[in-house]
Formats: structure tokens, C-alpha cells, sequence
């Protein structure tokens, strides 16, 4: 479905960050990518969507098939009509505009008003959350929720291809635990993910096949079962995990402080 091909890239001219990759997604699988800051996990999927130049990159060499067609050269409304839809990392929802605008602004490439009202039953079944705060502002859903909105916004145009970065990031064990089996879910409906991941326990669980990113090359790839098992992956990425589940178990109770000081502070303004 999706081929990269000694895929180079780079910001300026004085930053190469990826240094000729090569990977495949077919249709029926979860791929996740894994790799430490900096590996250009982040700068593949933005090659991908076509959003480098948003960022001042440039493809510099190397091509990119989606369905065999080059999409290197396109814009990113063109990768999203082909099929091809990104989370980026960070969520990036509208916090001003209510869930359900949220959704509706997902939708707008849509083909057909019919395809919208499947896409939208679609999301509200995977996060019946997001029906229930339909008219709530995008802003004050939790961090879980805002990222289950970004998912739900990107998969409003009903893609075949969801690029997901990060979608971990900062959430409890348990939300992760949740996307994850969201991924899944979504995966199981027909539709292929690349997953970007700090996060290798949950990646390499929900994932069928994964590459590791070092500095710009495919270090490592294989079955996620597999790479699971392998001695440099586990030392490299998996050793790290219960110190970044404790910090953000610290992040969730830091913001759990925070809402219970400003409904004690309400009460005593009101
Ligand atoms: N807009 C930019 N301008 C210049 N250099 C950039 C830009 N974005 C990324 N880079 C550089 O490109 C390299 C790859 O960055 P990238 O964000 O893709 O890594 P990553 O694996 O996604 O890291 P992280 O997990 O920290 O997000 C890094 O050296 C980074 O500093």
C-alpha cells in the first residue's frame, strides 16, 4: 500500500535528517515506528502527509508510492483525498471550537454527505465520548480525550492510511492502554496504521510489523513480535518504559492537583 524508497530529507541546508529509509505498509497492518528524539520518526510521517514544508523540509531524495502512485511531489488536501490522513503529534485540535465542529471540520473532505454520516457513527461508536460532549469546547476535554478526538477528527474523511504520531504522549498507563485497543479496533475496520512511538511496550503489543529509527536510517526491522524479543530493543527502548509510565502517571496526578485546586478555588470565589 505505501512503499518509502531510500527516502532522504532535510530541513535548511545544513540539517539531513533522514539519510535514505526504506519501508513498506501493506494493507492489512499496524507498522509501528519506533526510535529515541531526534531518530526522524516525526520527519518520515510529516513526508508522508506531504506537511514537510509546513516545517521548511524538503524531500531531497528518494520517492514515496502510495497504491503505486509517487506522492512526494503532492500537496497534503491531495494525500488526504488519496486516502492518506495524519494525527499529528500533539493532538492539535481546535480548543476553541466544540467537539462536534471538531469533527465536522475532519469531514470536509469527505466525498459525499453519505460517506460523512458513516464516518461520523463510526467515531461516535469508538468514542462514544465524543457524542456525549458533542457540544462541549474541544479545549476542556482531558488530555485521553483530546487525543481521541484527533483520531476521531482524522478518521471523519475515512481514510485508508492513519498516520498517528505519538498518540501516547503524556497520557496515563491506562488511556494508553485505551488507544491502544482503539488502534487496534480501527486497524480491525479495514483501515492500515503507521504508529509513531516513544512508547515501545504499547507499539510493539498493537503493532504487526516494526522498524527501528537511529539517526535517520532503518536500524532494525521485523515482526513486532519478534523485535519485542530482541536483545537491543529491549535494552534500547523497553528498559526505558516503566520510567516514562512513571512520569506520566506524574504528569496525570499533577493535572488531577491542578483541577482539584481550581474547583477549590471556584467554591471559595463563589
Ligand atoms: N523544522 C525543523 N527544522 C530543523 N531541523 C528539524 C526540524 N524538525 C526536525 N528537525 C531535526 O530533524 C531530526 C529528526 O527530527 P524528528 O522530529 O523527525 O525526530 P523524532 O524521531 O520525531 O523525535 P521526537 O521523538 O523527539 O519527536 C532532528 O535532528 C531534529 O532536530
Amino acid at each position: 500500500m505505501l512503499s518509502v524508497r531510500d527516502l532522504r530529507v532535510r530541513y535548511g541546508r545544513s540539517v539531513a535528517a533522514l539519510h535514505g529509509v526504506d519501508l513498506d505498509v501493506s494493507a492489512d497492518g499496524v507498522l509501528a515506528v519506533l526510535g529515541s528524539n531526534g531518530a526522524g520518526k516525526s520527519t518520515l510521517l510529516r513526508a508522508v502527509s506531504g506537511t514537510l514544508r509546513m516545517h521548511r523540509g524538503t524531500v531531497a531524495g528518494g520517492e514515496i508510492r502510495y497504491d503505486d502512485k509517487r506522492i512526494d511531489r503532492l500537496d497534503p488536501a491531495e494525500i488526504v483525498h488519496l486516502g492518506v490522513v495524519g494525527v499529528p503529534e500533539g493532538r492539535q485540535i481546535f480548543a476553541r471550537m466544540s467537539v462536534e465542529e471538531n469533527l465536522r471540520a475532519g469531514g470536509i473532505g469527505a466525498r459525499s454527505a453519505e460517506q460523512r454520516t458513516k464516518a461520523r457513527r463510526r467515531v461516535h461508536e469508538l468514542f462514544p465520548v465524543l457524542a456525549e460532549r458533542g457540544r462541549q469546547r474541544a479545549g476542556l476535554l482531558s488530555g485521553g480525550e483530546q487525543q481521541m478526538l484527533a483520531i476521531g477528527r482524522a478518521l471523519m474523511s475515512s481514510p485508508r492510511l492513519l498516520l498517528l504520531d505519538e498518540p501516547s504522549l503524556g497520557l496515563a498507563p491506562k488511556v494508553v492502554e485505551r488507544i491502544g485497543a482503539i488502534i487496534r479496533e480501527i486497524h480491525a475496520q479495514g483501515t492500515a496504521v503507521v504508529l509513531v512511538e516513544q512508547n515501545a511496550v504499547m507499539a510493539l503489543r498493537v503493532a504487526d510489523h516494526a522498524v527501528v529509527l537511529e539517526v535517520g536510517t532503518v536500524a532494525l526491522s521485523g515482526a513486532a513480535r519478534e523485535l519485542a524479543r530482541s536483545e537491543d530493543v529491549q535494552r534500547l527502548y523497553l528498559g526505558g518504559h516503566a520510567e516514562s509510565q512513571a512520569a506520566a502517571h506524574e504528569d496525570e496526578v499533577l493535572a488531577a492537583t491542578k483541577r482539584a485546586a481550581r474547583r477549590g478555588l471556584s467554591r471559595w470565589a463563589g
